[in-house]
């Protein structure tokens, strides 16, 4: 699904408007009853009046046409016009249908709102083109401190965030839910922003396909047709081999946890075979926790500068991918073994935690890399990495450069992970949930992004489906409590999960 601009959104609403039997009124008609049908479905039955806020442009029209068809319906509805600025046509057209419309000229007229009810936010949306500021602030803070009593609706956005722009700092409703039309904004996928979008709900309006299916966008948001895309199911003629052999470097005295729970989701992910080279002292514990990996190991309770004897250069070409990092350590010995070993290996390779944070600290590391690894930080490792940025969006712009300079895929943790491809494209990650954020969590996406990789998955392909594959794990874990979920149900679940995707 690609995510587009403010200004590819205006575009594809006058596309719309030209190519369709459709006026821009209309258009607004059209998007507006589906954010009242949302309303009234999920607030049908509880009785609560609807308060709805609306600004000078077009998304305070929606807001006028969902008052007009609520009370058309025979709800309770209050609606305001916050008065500033000249209104756009289609707006001041909607004035006009809504008898019961009041104005707020100042702070100072803020209505009371004793019933606890809905707040619908229709002040600004996709047009807002600064930070708000002086009295239209100060309505923005009094609607949000009314959130104990009601529930806050967004009309397309939460006024205050800009579509494309870091609106960090600036005040910003703060919605339980964000009806946003047709198309994901950048904004709401990220972090900086997960407070003031609430819940984002996609409410279709119809915008012309063409336009969608032709604009050139940067951003995509995975979703199921591409994930079905992507996925390719098994060869009945298969044998262990068609699926590949991982090499899989993790754990260390203490950490061996972190290579059992990688090793477990290579082979549940569907690699044919892995071996786990593991510092001595996790031998048995490995042999004994997964015996479907074969075992190697060296004497030292982390890697050794002299990681290349049992890896052994002549046996490099056995293995289809090396996933390294979960657990290592980041020893200097442990850092050299990985020097080694990149002097050794051009092949696809996955890095993760401690290998991260030992090109962290070696940078120069990076430059031996094979092209087109998968690299997976979470923030704190992306900003040892690469350095610190003022907001999100900059983090972004530094992700997609990084990706494209140093030509790998890099993949961003994160509640909408960011997955930056070396050809400049990003995409964000729709499925996971709080409850993943425990130990572990990580180690599994590696051993995930391994198996893919084995099986002969190219790195964008084991990466976008990997790493659904590991949200949608984890949501079906922890559907029954995210609170008491580990590690070892995301990959408990991983065969649902494959199972969502052929249903
Ligand atoms: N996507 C679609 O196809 C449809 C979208 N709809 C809705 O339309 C809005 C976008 O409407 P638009 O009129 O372009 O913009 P807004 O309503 O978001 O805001 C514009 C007005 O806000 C003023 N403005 C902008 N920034 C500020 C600010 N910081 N402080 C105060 N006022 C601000 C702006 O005034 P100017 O002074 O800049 O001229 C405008 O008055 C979209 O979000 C949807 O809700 C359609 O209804 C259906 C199709
Ligand atoms: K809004």
């Amino acid at each position: 699904m690609k995510i587009l601009s403010a200004r590819q959104i205006r575009e594809a609403d006058a596309y719309t408007i030209a190519h369709e039997p459709v006026d821009s009124l209309r258009l607004m008609e059209r998007a507006a009853a589906a954010c009242a049908q949302w309303l009234m479905d999920t607030y049908r039955g509880t009785a609560r009046p609807f308060y709805i806020f609306c600004g000078p442009g077009n998304n305070g029209g929606d807001g006028l046409v969902i008052a007009r068809l609520l009370a058309d319906k025979g709800f309770n509805v209050q609606a305001w016009l916050v008065a500033k600025g000249t209104p756009s046509p289609d707006n001041l057209a909607n004035q006009a249908r809504v008898p019961f419309l009041q104005t707020i000229h100042e702070p100072g007229e803020f209505p009371p709102m004793e019933t606890p009810g809905v707040i619908v936010d229709a002040l600004f949306g996709t047009g807002l083109n600064r930070p708000l500021e002086g009295w239209t602030a100060a309505i923005i803070h009094q609607i949000n401190g009314q959130r104990g009593r009601h529930d806050i609706v967004s009309i397309d956005m939460p006024s205050g965030l800009m579509a494309d722009k870091s609106t960090k700092g600036n005040p910003c409703i703060h919605a339980r839910y964000t009806l946003t039309f047709e198309y994901w904004k950048l904004a709401l996928l990220l972090p900086e922003n997960g407070e003031f979008a609430g819940e984002t709900v996609l409410v279709p309006i119809g915008l012309h396909p063409a336009y969608t299916a032709a604009v050139q966008t940067e951003y995509h948001l995975t979703d199921m047709e591409m994930i079905r895309t992507i996925y390719r199911p098994r060869d009945p003629f298969a044998h262990k081999g068609t699926y590949g052999h991982a090499l899989l470097v993790a754990g260390s005295y203490g950490k061996m946890g972190a290579a059992v729970l990688s090793a477990k989701a290579v082979m549940r992910a569907g690699a044919g075979l892995l071996t786990v080279h593991v510092p001595g002292c996790g031998y048995e514990i490995m042999q004994t926790a997964f015996p479907e990996a074969m075992c190697e190991t060296e004497e030292q309770a982390t890697f050794s500068a002299h990681f290349d004897e049992p890896f052994r250069l002549r046996r490099a070409p056995e293995y289809d991918v090396i996933g390294i990092g979960p657990g290592t350590g980041t020893e200097p010995a442990t850092a050299k073994a990985l020097e080694r070993l990149l002097g050794l290996w051009q092949g696809p390779m996955v890095l993760d935690a401690d290998a991260l944070n030992i090109l962290s600290k070696w940078p120069s590391l990076l430059q031996l890399l094979p092209k087109h690894c998968i690299l997976t930080p979470h923030p704190k490792e992306f900003e040892r990495l690469f350095g610190a940025t003022g907001n999100h969006f900059e983090r972004l712009e530094l992700l997609r450069s990084k990706a494209a300079e140093l030509e790998q895929y890099i993949l961003l943790k994160g509640r909408f992970t960011a997955m930056a491809c070396p050809d400049g494209s990003v995409f964000f990650n729709p499925t996971g949930n709080p409850g993943m954020a425990t130990a572990g969590s990580g180690d599994v996406l590696t051993g995930i992004l391994t198996g893919l990789l084995a099986q002969g998955y190219a790195p964008k392909a084991a990466l976008i489906l990997g790493t659904w594959l590991h949200g949608k794990a984890g949501d079906l874990a922890a559907a029954v409590s995210p609170e008491a979920m580990i590690a070892s149900d995301i990959i408990g679940h991983l065969a649902n999960a494959y199972a969502e995707i052929q249903q």
